[in-house]
């Protein structure tokens, strides 16, 4: 089964999969960006935010799903899979920051992704004063860069771009402890 955890910068995702990883030991975890050797080259373009066009960057991230898919899920569908965003990211950070047509976004992530989509995704939702507090504990990448305002816009146009994706999103507490967090997944992912 493929999972996908989603959420913005500092929401728990990688902290959620650490602790999904003991309960599921033979899974294959992942992220996007960055889950191929590719895509770690593509995460350090992106992540510099130097490009000056953001179809750029949003076709940047398309590559990294595209050899990501390849590479890592479709070999993989028959195991646990948990992966640290996916196309949902893609379309929720796009939706925000480009004139691109709803359709063509769509679209594109299904060219990308030969249509292969998470079976399950968890939305760690985080609240404006937690996600500042978190953000002011570590050194911010360029999309962080950003600030609260445009993470919180990002954290609203993860459920609708679950929606385009014709995707069902699981939304989580994600300033709740850890292990709750942990439980709640887990009785989702074997319900
Ligand atoms: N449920 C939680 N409650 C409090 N702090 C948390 C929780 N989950 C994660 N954190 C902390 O928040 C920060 C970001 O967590 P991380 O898993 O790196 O988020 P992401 O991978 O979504 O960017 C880390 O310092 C982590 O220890
Ligand atoms: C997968 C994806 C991520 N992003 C953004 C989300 C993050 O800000 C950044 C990925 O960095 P990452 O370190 O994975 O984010 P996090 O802090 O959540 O661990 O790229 C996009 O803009 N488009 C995409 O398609």
């Amino acid at each position: 089964m493929y999972i996908a955890i989603e959420g913005i910068d500092t929401a728990g995702k990688s902290t959620q999969i650490a602790a999904l990883k003991k309960h599921f030991p033979q899974a294959v975890t992942t992220k996007e960006p960055g889950g191929t050797e590719i895509g770690k080259e593509i995460r350090e373009m992106v992540l510099s935010a130097k490009t000056k066009s953001k179809r750029a960057e949003f076709l940047l991230f398309l590559a990294d799903r595209a050899e990501h898919i390849k590479e890592v899920i479709e070999p993989n569908l028959h195991k646990v899979i948990i992966s640290d965003r996916s196309a949902v990211s893609g379309v929720a950070y796009a939706l925000i920051q480009e004139d691109i047509d709803t359709k063509d976004l769509v679209y594109l992530n299904d060219f990308a992704t030969k249509k292969i989509y998470p079976k399950k995704i968890f939305l760690l939702r985080l609240t404006k004063e937690e996600l500042e507090f978190r953000l002011s504990q570590k050194e911010l990448d360029g999309i962080e860069l950003r600030g609260s305002e445009y993470l919180l816009q990002i954290q609203e146009s993860i459920k609708k771009a679950s929606e385009l994706l014709g995707l069902t999103l699981i939304e989580i507490d994600a300033t709740k402890p850890i292990n709750e967090i942990t439980e709640e997944i887990l009785s989702n992912i074997n319900n």
